[in-house]
C-alpha cells in the first residue's frame, strides 16, 4: 500500500477512501484543462476478436502456431509480446479444442495476468511498480474472477442456498476458482495459483474494504477497461491498476482516452487541489434514469452525484422526457410526453394530445429498417446513397423524438447544439461530434462549414487526446487541408 501511495504522491495524486465510494483518487496538486494527470500501460490486455495480440491491428494475420488461440500481424509483434505470451502459450495449447469456445476474453484476461504474476514473482520479469505491493495484484484478480463466475456463482447458488453469509463468501470463491482451474484450465504444469489468490482475498477482507460484501453483489467486474481509439471504437480490454482507482461521475472533471494500449487520463477542466478526480463509466447523455440503471448493472452501485440526486424532480423528469421520449403529435406543439395512465400511449403534458402506441411502433419499425440499410450501404462504400438514407432517419427521428433528443444526436449532425448541452464543452464525444459532422460537409462540399466544425473539434480534441496521436496529426492537417480548399474556393468565386 505504501509503495501505490507513493507511485501516486509523485504524480501529483493521492490516494484515499470514502464511506460511500472505498477507494478513490484526489488532486495533490491543480491540474489544468487539457494536462495530462497520468498514463498507464496494461498490466495485461488483450485485444477483441480477430485482432493482433500486441499492436491491436487486423490485417495480415496469423495464428499463434504454439496454442492457435491467439494471432499476431508480425514477428516483431510476436517476440515483443513472446515473454509473456510463451508461458500463457503452454497453458493454452493445453485447452481442449472444444473448450477454446469457451475461453471468453475475462477468461483469457485472467490467464495472462496469473501468467504475469507467476512471471514476476519467479524474477522471470521485472515487477511493475504498482505491483510491487501485492494490494493492486489482489484487487485485479479478484475483480477479474468476479467477472468469470457469475456462472458459477448461480451454481454456487442453488448447491449451497442455505449457507451462513461469510461461509457462502469463501465457499463461492473456492467454487469459483475450482471451476476455472478444472473446467476450462485443465493443465497440471501450470497452476492458477489458487493459494494466492486465496490468501489474497483473505488480506483483502483484512483490509477493510468492502470487497467481501462486493464479491456476492458481483461488483468485481467493473475493473477491467475497454481500450478503443481515439474514435471511441472498442479494440480491446485492458487492467490497468492506477486507473481502476478512480470513481464515476456523471459531471466528470476528468477523462480517460487511449493511444494506442496507453491508458491516458486528462483533466477536462481546471482541477484545483484537493478535489476527486473523476472520470464517467457510463455514457453520461443518457437520462438520469439510463445512466442509474447502466451503473448498476455494470458496476453495482447508485451515483449520488448532483445531476443523479435530481432524480425523480420535475426537472429531471421533463429532461428526461426531452432526451429519450417522444414529441407531442400537433408537430406545432413542443411540450413532453407522459406515458398515460391507461396505457394507451403518451400524453403531452401542454396541450394533452394523445399519442398511441401504435404509431410509433409503427414509425419505430421503419427506423429500424432503415438504419439497417443505411449502415449496409456506408459499409459497402455507396456514400451518397447512404447520405439519402441517414437524411430520411433523420426524418423519421423528426416525427418521433423531441427536437433535442438524443436519439437525433446520434444520426444528426446538425444537433451539435444539443450535443454541446448534455455533455460538457470539453468532451471528447462533442470534439468527435464536431469531427464527424465536419467530415460530412465536407464530403457534400461544404468546405465553409466543414472548416468551422474541424476547427471546433480540434479546439476540443487537443484537449481531451492531446495532439500527439497519429488520429490527432490526421485532424489537423485535414483542418489545414480543408482550410486551403475553402481560400480556393474563395479566391476562384473572387476572380469569377
Ligand atoms: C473501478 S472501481 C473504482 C475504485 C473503487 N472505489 C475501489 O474501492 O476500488 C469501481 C467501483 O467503485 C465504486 N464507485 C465508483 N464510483 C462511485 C460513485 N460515484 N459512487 C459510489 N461508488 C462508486 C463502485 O463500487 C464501482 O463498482
Amino acid at each position: 500500500m505504501e509503495e501505490l501511495k507513493k507511485a501516486l504522491n509523485e504524480k501529483g495524486l493521492k490516494f484515499s477512501t470514502l464511506p460511500e465510494k472505498g477507494h478513490c483518487l484526489f488532486a495533490a496538486r491543480d491540474f489544468s484543462p487539457g494536462e495530462v494527470i497520468f498514463s498507464e500501460n496494461p498490466y495485461v490486455c488483450l485485444p477483441n476478436k480477430n485482432k493482433c495480440e500486441w499492436c491491436f491491428s487486423s490485417t495480415n494475420l496469423k495464428k499463434c502456431s504454439g496454442c492457435r488461440v491467439i494471432w499476431y500481424c508480425s514477428s516483431e509483434c510476436q517476440r515483443s509480446d513472446w515473454k509473456l505470451h510463451s508461458a500463457e502459450c503452454r497453458v493454452l495449447s493445453k485447452v481442449d479444442k472444444q473448450r477454446v469456445n469457451s475461453l471468453t476474453p475475462s477468461l483469457r484476461l485472467m490467464v495472462k495476468l496469473c501468467v504475469k504474476r507467476k512471471l514476476e514473482i519467479e524474477k522471470i520479469i521485472a515487477m511493475s511498480p504498482m505491483m510491487v505491493d501485492d494490494f493492486n495484484a489482489t484487487r485485479l484478480s479478484l475483480h477479474l474472477l468476479q467477472k468469470v463466475t457469475s456462472m458459477w456463482k448461480r451454481w454456487f447458488l442453488v448447491s449451497f442456498g442455505n449457507m451462513s453469509d461469510i461461509n457462502e463468501k469463501q465457499l463461492l470463491l473456492y467454487a469459483q476458482i475450482a471451476n476455472l482451474v478444472n473446467l476450462i484450465l485443465p493443465c497440471p504444469d501450470f497452476e492458477i495459483n489458487v493459494k494466492e489468490i486465496t490468501e489474497n482475498f483473505s488480506k483483502v477482507r483484512f483490509l477493510d474494504i468492502p470487497l467481501v460484501a462486493e464479491v456476492t453483489a458481483g461488483n468485481l467486474a467493473c475493473n477491467a477497461h475497454t481500450i478503443s481509439d481515439s474514435e471511441l471504437r472498442p479494440h480491446g480490454t485492458g487492467l490497468y491498476p492506477f486507473i481502476s482507482i478512480i470513481n464515476h461521475s456523471c459531471l466528470p472533471n476528468s477523462v480517460l482516452v487511449f493511444e494506442g494500449r496507453l491508458a491516458v487520463v486528462r483533466a477536462m477542466q481546471h482541477i484545483p487541489k484537493g478535489t476527486e478526480v473523476l472520470i464517467s463509466y457510463v455514457d453520461i447523455a443518457g437520462s438520469t434514469l439510463t445512466r442509474q440503471k447502466a451503473l448498476k448493472e455494470q458496476y453495482y452501485f447508485t451515483c449520488a452525484c448532483s445531476r443523479c440526486i435530481k432524480l425523480g424532480q420535475s426537472d429531471d423528469i421533463r429532461e428526461s422526457a426531452v432526451l429519450e421520449g417522444y414529441r407531442c403529435k400537433d408537430s406545432q406543439c413542443d411540450g413532453f410526453l407522459l406515458c398515460d395512465s391507461d396505457d394507451k400511449g403518451f400524453i403531452c403534458q401542454q396541450c394533452g394530445l394523445l399519442r398511441e402506441k401504435e404509431e410509433i411502433t409503427n414509425i419505430t419499425i421503419k427506423l429500424k429498417s432503415m438504419s439497417e440499410k443505411a449502415s449496409t450501404l456506408l459499409s459497402s462504400g455507396h456514400k451518397t446513397e447512404a447520405i439519402e438514407a441517414y437524411k430520411m432517419i433523420e426524418g423519421l427521428q423528426l416525427q418521433l423524438y423531441q427536437p433535442l433528443s438524443i436519439s437525433l444526436m446520434r444520426n444528426r449532425e446538425t444537433l451539435i447544439t444539443v450535443v454541446c448541452r448534455v455533455y460538457p464543452r470539453s468532451y471528447p464525444l462533442v470534439g468527435l461530434q464536431y469531427y464527424m459532422c465536419g467530415k460530412f460537409e465536407w464530403l457534400l462540399g461544404e468546405t465553409e462549414a466543414a472548416v468551422r466544425s474541424l476547427t471546433k473539434a480540434l479546439d476540443i480534441l487537443r484537449v481531451t487526446h492531446g495532439t500527439k496521436s497519429p488520429f490527432m496529426v490526421e485532424l489537423m492537417n485535414k483542418v489545414e487541408e480543408a482550410r486551403a480548399e475553402a481560400l480556393y474556393k474563395l479566391h476562384s468565386q473572387v476572380v469569377n
